[in-house]
C-alpha cells in the first residue's frame, strides 16, 4: 500500500463523523472518531512528492530520491520541487545564476541577528532573520505563482549566509563579520565557505549536497502541513515559512538531527576508542534508556515502519565523512545504538539518525544542525506553498468539545 492507500484505509477503518456541531457543541448524538495527531488521515491530494513505506521509497516529482542524491546538483533539485521537472542545461544555469546573486547578507538581517543573545537557539535566529527577510521584501504581499516562486529563489539563495553567519557570530561570542559569498563555489560549497571560512574538500561538499538533497521534501510532515495551513488563510508566503520554521524546531520533528548528537555527547564521544569499544558502550546505554521507557531521538517514524527510504543514502554519506576524518568510534556508536534499538523494539533509525554525525564531523555545533535542515527543506515549503495557493481551502478541522456543560456565569 502506497502512503496515501494506507492513510485512507485507516480513515476508513476510522468512520469519521463530519458534524459541524462537535466544533465546540455538545448536542451531538454520536460520538466522533477522533484522530488524534491526524494520524492515518488524508486531508488533501499532492504532486510534490509520494512516500511509500511499503516499498521504502521516496519520490520528488516522480524521480527516486535516491537517483537524485546520486547525480543532481542541489540547485536541479529545488528546480524539479518548484516546477515539477529537472531543468534543461539553460534553465539550471539560469538557476545557478540565480543563485549566486542573491546570497548576500543583508544588512538589516544582520543587525536583527546581532541583537539576539548569542546563545540563544540558532533556530530562533533563523526564524527571526526570515521574519526580518519578509517584511523588507517587496512583494511579500503579492500571491501570485511569478512572486511566489520568485519569494521562494531567493529565500534559497539568501538562507546559507543566515545560517553561515549564525555560527561564526556564535564562535566569536558575538557580532562578527560574515564571510562574502563566493560566485564560483555552488550552494554547498559556498555555504561551507562561509561558515568556515576555507574551501572544504570534495568528499565533505558532497555528503553535505547529498544531505540537502535527502532533506528537502517528505509530503506533509508537521512543518511542511503548518506551512500549508498558514497559506491555507492567505497570508504571505514569509509568514507561512516562519511557522514552518517554528514547526521543525521540535525533536519529534527536525529537532531530532541535534537531539541524536546530544545522545553521543552523552555516551561520551572518544577518538582514542576503537569502534567495537565505542559500539558496545553504547550498546549499554542504549538498553538502559529502553529500560527506563525513554524516547530515543533519531529512530522511529509517523509514515515510515519498516525504515526510512533516506537512511542508506545518508549513511553512505556518514560512512564516507568517518572514512575521510578518521573517526571509527563514531561507527560504533552509531551501530551500537541502532543495533539495540534493532533488538529491544525493532525501531529503524530516520533521517536525523545519520545526518546529525554527518553534521557534526563536518563541524557544524550541535544546534546548528537544525537550520541546516531549513536551508534544504525551504524548497519543499516553498513548493508546497505554491501548490496549497494554487488550489486552495482553509485548513480548518472540528474539534469534540469535552470541557463543562453550559453553565451560568456567578
Ligand atoms: C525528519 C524527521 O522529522 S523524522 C522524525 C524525527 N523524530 C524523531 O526522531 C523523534 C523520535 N521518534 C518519535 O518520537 C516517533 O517515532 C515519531 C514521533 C517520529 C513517530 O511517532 P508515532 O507514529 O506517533 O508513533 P509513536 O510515538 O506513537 O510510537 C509508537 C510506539 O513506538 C515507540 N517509539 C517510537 N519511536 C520511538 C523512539 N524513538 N524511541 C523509543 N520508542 C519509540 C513509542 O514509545 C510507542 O510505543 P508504545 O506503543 O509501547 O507506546
Ligand atoms: O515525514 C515526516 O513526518 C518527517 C520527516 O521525515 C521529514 O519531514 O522529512
Amino acid at each position: 500500500m502506497t502512503e496515501k492507500q494506507q492513510d485512507a484505509q485507516h480513515t476508513r477503518d476510522t468512520q469519521d463523523t463530519q458534524d459541524p456541531q462537535n466544533d465546540g457543541g455538545s448536542g451531538a448524538e454520536e460520538t466522533p472518531e477522533i484522530h488524534r495527531g491526524l494520524a492515518g488521515v488524508v486531508t488533501d491530494v499532492t504532486q510534490v512528492s509520494k512516500v511509500n513505506p511499503e516499498t521504502n521509497s521516496l519520490l520528488y516529482r516522480g524521480y527516486p530520491v535516491p537517483q537524485l542524491a546520486a547525480s543532481q546538483p542541489f540547485e536541479a533539485v529545488a528546480h524539479l520541487l518548484w516546477i515539477g521537472e529537472l531543468p534543461t542545461e539553460q534553465e539550471l544555469e539560469d538557476a545557478v545564476a540565480h543563485e549566486r546573486s542573491h546570497r548576500d547578507l543583508a544588512p538589516q538581517v544582520k543587525d536583527a541577528l546581532d541583537s539576539l543573545p548569542v546563545d540563544c537557539h540558532p533556530m530562533d535566529s533563523v526564524r527571526t532573520a526570515v521574519s526580518v527577510l519578509g517584511a523588507l521584501d517587496p512583494a511579500a504581499e503579492d500571491d501570485s505563482p511569478e512572486a511566489e516562486l520568485e519569494k521562494s529563489r531567493r529565500l534559497l539563495s539568501q538562507l546559507p549566509a543566515v545560517v553561515a553567519y549564525e555560527q561564526r557570530r556564535r564562535r566569536a561570542g558575538g557580532p562578527t563579520d560574515p564571510i562574502a559569498p563566493r560566485e564560483d563555489l555552488d550552494h554547498a560549497q559556498n555555504l561551507l565557505w562561509m561558515t568556515f571560512g576555507e574551501e572544504a574538500a570534495p568528499e565533505v561538499v558532497d555528503a553535505f549536497r547529498v544531505s540537502m538533497v535527502l532533506y528537502a521534501e517528505h509530503s506533509f510532515n508537521a512543518s511542511t502541513f503548518t506551512a500549508r495551513v498558514i497559506t491555507s488563510t492567505l497570508a504571505d508566503l514569509h509568514s507561512a515559512v516562519v511557522g514552518a520554521i517554528g514547526a521543525l524546531k521540535g525533536p519529534l520533528h527536525g529537532g531530532a538531527n541535534e537531539a541524536v548528537m546530544n545522545t553521543f555527547d552523552e555516551i561520551g564521544i572518544r577518538p582514542e576508542e576503537s569502534a567495537d569499544e565505542a559500539r558496545s558502550r553504547a550498546k549499554a546505554w542504549m538498553d538502559d534508556a529502553l529500560a527506563q521507557k525513554k524516547k530515543v531521538m533519531g529512530f522511529g517514524h509517523r509514515v515510515y515502519k519498516n525504515g526510512d527510504s533516506r537512511v542508506p543514502t545518508m549513511k553512505q554519506a556518514l560512512d564516507a565523512m568517518i572514512e575521510h576524518f578518521e573517526r571509527p568510534e563514531i561507527l560504533g556508536l552509531y551501530d551500537g545504538l541502532e543495533l539495540s534499538m534493532e533488538e529491544a523494539k525493532d525501531i529503524k533509525p530516520n533521517l536525523d539518525y545519520p545526518a546529525g554525525p554527518t553534521y557534526h564531523l563536518m563541524g557544524f555545533d550541535t544546534e546548528m544542525f537544525t537550520p541546516l535542515f531549513i536551508v534544504s527543506r525551504i524548497t519543499g515549503w516553498t513548493a508546497h506553498i505554491m501548490e496549497q495557493r494554487a488550489a486552495n481551502a482553509l485548513i480548518r478541522p472540528l474539534s469534540e468539545y469535552v470541557g463543562p456543560e453550559e453553565r451560568p456565569v456567578p
